[in-house]
């Protein structure tokens, strides 16, 4: 490496899967390299890069293709024929953006690549240099889905409850869905074991949680490979705000406003709004919608609602023009974090997302969660008997989730004696979380020695 290459330290490039729960960590990683001094370009597609206006203060942006420029997965329509396509044209075009910086004063050193796309290891390893994986789910989930993949744990489920060192016994509603419903989503299944063959080659792997969330497990996981925990990965404001103006995820692939819900917040007493969200991806059956309409009404708490766009039409009419305006706030997105983290949050009712969960362990809001599927299943099970800062709502035979079961434990996490106690315990880990990330917290430690790693190669 010449004198002045060397001089301006290393550069990383960052691949996440193209979706928001994958892109809002790894852009967060990214900010969190760059305040220590490395330089990071974070690659989104090309569709998605053409059809937001994304752009980051602090976190180089670029692009390479999915192989569906005009519309991204919707064009594809199909997860199989969208993840190969991904893989043959992402890895050349990948290839073209290492060698377009090759030839500038700032070479890649390193990308740090999502497990979904394990090809792009390859992509480095052509090149000659460093290829970091980064785990975005929770390390329990992904220490199932290691068992799987190397056949310790076998498929169906014979034998119940499973026993996983590190982990709680578990039952088949406790386990990712693509487990419990065997043979379900059998693509998306694929995608999440092939986070491992190649793993072992990879020269870091980063997973977003933070060890004493995890600890016994990921414990155990380490001993097969060596996981560096480097979360929570949320704006560093939230947490040990070192980071200036890290305040809010940067990269939105949904429009927003946010000045009419928060001022509607700040009007709100403390703990009374329950605010409900199910991430990027959830669509509702319309009866779901029907009862957590019903339930929400009945609690009588105030509520936030984030509905999108493309599910507006699911909401009761009656029910919007009772509860709109003082009650109830409908948006089609918002700023979570900041939802999260204002004085009037009672609650949080959602889909359990990994995100979304490490959100409200790292602001300590107590949960009410109703899992549709993949990881949701198991969060749901850490967070209600593990880490014990939740309640699952328990759904009928059809798998609807009824009005007064949603009531019931809205007024339990809110009011009750064991709200009380949830409340305690998400403090707990909001304090964990702080420790973990502040200077000498174990994933300070742990991206302190990757940067340490990368500027000596
Ligand atoms: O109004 C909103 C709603 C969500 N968010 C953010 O969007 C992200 C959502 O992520 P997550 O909670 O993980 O949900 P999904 O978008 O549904 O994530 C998908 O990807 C995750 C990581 O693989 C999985 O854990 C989930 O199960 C899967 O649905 C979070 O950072 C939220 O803060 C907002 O900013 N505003």
């Amino acid at each position: 490496m010449d004198k002045q290459k060397k001089a301006n330290g290393a550069h990383i490039l960052a691949l996440p899967y193209p979706s928001q729960g994958h892109i809002n960590p790894m852009c967060q990683f990214c900010k969190r390299l760059v305040s220590k001094g490395t330089k990071a370009t974070l690659a989104i597609t090309n569709y998605i890069s053409k059809s937001t206006s994304l752009k980051s203060d602090t976190v180089g942006i670029d692009t390479f293709s999915d192989g569906y420029d005009e519309g991204g997965f919707a064009q594809a329509g199909d997860i199989d024929e969208y993840l190969a396509r991904m893989e043959k044209e992402g890895s050349k075009t990948v290839a073209e953006l290492i060698r377009k910086y090759q030839v500038t004063n700032h070479p890649i050193d390193c990308i740090v690549y999502d497990t979904f796309l394990p090809w792009a290891l390859d992509v480095a390893k052509d090149f000659g240099i460093l290829g970091a994986c980064f785990f975005t789910q929770a390390c329990a989930v992904n220490y199932v889905y290691y068992y799987v993949h190397h056949g310790l744990l076998k498929l169906p489920v014979s034998t119940l409850p499973v026993e996983i060192p590190g982990l709680p016994p578990l039952d088949l509603p406790d386990m990712p869905s693509y487990i419990s419903v065997h043979g379900s989503y059998p693509a998306y299944f694929q995608m999440v074991l092939n986070q491992f063959p190649n793993v072992e080659k990879a020269d870091f792997m980063f997973i977003n949680t933070y060890f004493k969330l995890e600890e016994k497990v990921i414990d155990e996981m380490t001993k097969m490979c060596s996981m560096l925990t480097v979360g929570p990965t949320i704006p560093s404001f939230y947490l040990d705000n070192r980071i200036e103006n890290d305040n809010n995820y940067e990269l939105n692939l949904f429009q927003y406003d946010s000045t009419d819900c928060i001022n509607w917040l700040n009007n709100k007493p403390a703990g009374s709004v329950v605010y409900v969200a199910f991430g990027s991806m959830v669509s509702l059956p319309e009866k779901q919608v029907e009862e957590l309409a019903m339930g929400l009404k009945n609690s009588n708490f105030h509520f936030l609602w984030v509905v999108k766009a493309s599910e507006q039409e699911k909401l009761p009419k009656k029910f919007v023009q009772e509860t709109s305006d003082d009650k109830g706030l409908f948006i089609t997105w918002c700023p979570q974090l900041k939802v999260l983290s204002n004085k009037a949050l009672g609650c949080f009712f959602s889909h359990v997302g990994w995100n979304s969960t490490i959100e409200a362990l790292s602001l300590g809001v107590p949960m009410v969660v109703m899992p549709q599927w993949t990881d949701q299943t198991m969060n749901a099970k850490l967070v209600e008997d593990v880490w014990k800062m939740g309640l699952r709502v328990k759904a009928d035979e059809n798998g609807i989730v009824g009005r007064e079961e949603i009531e019931g434990c809205l007024k339990e996490v809110m009011k009750g004696e064991k709200g009380n106690g949830m409340k305690k315990f998400s403090s707990k880990w909001r304090d964990l979380a702080m420790e973990a990330v502040c200077e000498g917290g174990t994933s300070d430690t742990n991206i302190n020695d990757f940067i340490s790693k990368l500027n000596k190669k």
